[in-house]
């Protein structure tokens, strides 16, 4: 069994801690490592690293023994961890801000290199970092975890099986309330950086970079973008009690054309109450049928279900719209999409198999969310390079 040590940075902030570190790698530790095409067993040695030895020392110990049985290693001495010779993959889920010098140092100790989306908050530094790893010659990767949600894979499923005929266009909602935190009883459910653009927040910069790897994946690159979005709440209460001023947008609305013609909305927003069928909703409409997916749930309706609506306001709306959608049943166990994500990674790195999620690709969301910006700012379609 060959072993991967892999240095974990940020591991103590929310995606860190949850998705990566729990629902990951401890996940991948109990299942007894990774299994490669050729059939030999991969294994994890977890350091976690950060600033914060406390919080560092209970999920090495503590979270750790709980999950797995026995304590990780863990340090606050980052740079010597991530320079000595036993490390050979280096995972950042740290601020988006400090992303950059962390994939650097990785690259410049010839590092493995995963790290969370937004890989940068700009097109020149995500292409500058993307051009690093690849003049390094080090497996790098970014975190693009929304392929593999069940709600997705059955979207891909049902294009593959041609069941859209033409694919005419995609509507995407995403977003719920985030609570200001002027109420003692509802604190804020996610970090104020998220709402500050200075220290690296915003919808766009958020989400944009999703919806690339997402519309590029489904339907095809995108073409061109135009974009609206809004700081809608202007204070906010942070983690320590004190109001500060939102500078970043809390809501985008955006129209995203593909070079195949589909256009594809997003709405994104952080100040709006749901009435869907789950936080993120994408409905894909076609010549032959249309779906409507949830993180995990799919629904569908062909040409034979399709209701023949009139519209007469002077009486009750006659037909059930919800009736006329069978959901799909599970096709197989869906498992954590991070934890798919790591395992394609680790088997990436031990010489098994492509991954195109690169830095590269990273790079390719930070321009959407940029050229989003543009549109915004300047009031106009802005083209997407290639
Ligand atoms: N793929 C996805 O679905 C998602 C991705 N993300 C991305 O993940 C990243 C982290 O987001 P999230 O977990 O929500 O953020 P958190 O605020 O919860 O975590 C931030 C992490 O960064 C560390 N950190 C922050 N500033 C410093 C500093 N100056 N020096 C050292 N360490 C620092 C924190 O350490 P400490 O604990 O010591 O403060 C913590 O480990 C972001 O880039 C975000 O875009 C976020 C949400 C979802
Ligand atoms: O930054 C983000 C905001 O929250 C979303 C849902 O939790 C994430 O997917 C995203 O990466």
């Amino acid at each position: 069994m060959r072993t991967l040590t892999v240095a974990m940075h940020g591991v103590t902030g929310r995606m860190g801690t949850n998705q990566h570190f729990i629902r990951s790698i401890l996940a991948i530790m109990r299942q007894g490592g990774v299994t490669t095409s050729g059939g030999e067993t991969i294994g994890i040695k977890p350091i976690l690293l950060g600033r914060d030895a406390a919080k560092l020392k209970h999920l090495a110990e503590s979270v750790a023994n709980e999950q797995i049985g026995h304590h990780v290693d863990w340090s606050t001495d980052v740079d010597s961890v991530i320079s000595d010779a036993s490390v050979d993959i280096v995972f950042d889920s740290s601020s988006t801000q400090m992303r950059a010098s962390m994939v650097r140092k990785a690259a410049e100790h010839g590092k493995a290199v995963y790290c969370e989306k937004p890989i940068a908050i700009d097109t020149d530094e995500a292409i500058a970092l993307a051009e690093t790893c690849e003049s390094a010659g080090i497996r790098n990767g970014v975190v693009q975890d929304k392929l593999w949600l069940p709600g997705v894979r059955k979207l891909r499923m049902l294009r593959d099986q041609g069941f859209f005929g033409d694919i005419l266009s995609v509507r995407g909602e995403f977003g719920y309330w985030v609570f200001t935190g002027h109420d003692p009883d509802q604190p804020p459910q996610r970090p104020s950086w998220n709402y500050r653009s200075e220290d690296g927040g915003g919808m766009m910069i958020d989400m944009f970079c999703h919806w690339q790897y997402l519309i590029g994946d489904l339907f095809g690159p995108i073409d061109r973008v135009l974009a609206h979005a809004a700081v809608d709440i202007p204070e906010r209460i942070d983690e320590s009690g004190k109001p500060y001023p939102c500078t970043a947008d809390d809501s985008a609305y955006a129209i995203f054309v593909t070079k195949s013609g589909v256009t594809c909305q997003f709405n994104s927003s952080w100040t709006t109450r749901v009435r869907r069928d789950d936080l993120l909703t994408i409905q894909v409409d076609g010549t032959k049928g249309s779906a409507v997916a949830g993180l995990r749930e799919c629904l569908v309706q062909d040409m034979e279900s399709t209701p023949r609506p009139t519209w007469n306001p002077d009486i009750p709306q006659p037909i059930d719209f919800y009736s006329g959608w069978e959901q799909l049943s599970d096709q197989t166990n869906y498992d954590n999409a991070f934890k798919i994500q790591w395992e394609l990674f680790l088997r990436h790195v031990a010489g098994d198999g492509e991954f195109p999620w690169s830095l590269r690709s990273g790079a390719h969301g930070v321009a959407l969310a940029n050229a989003g910006e543009t549109s915004w700012r300047q009031q106009r379609w802005v083209s997407i390079e290639s």
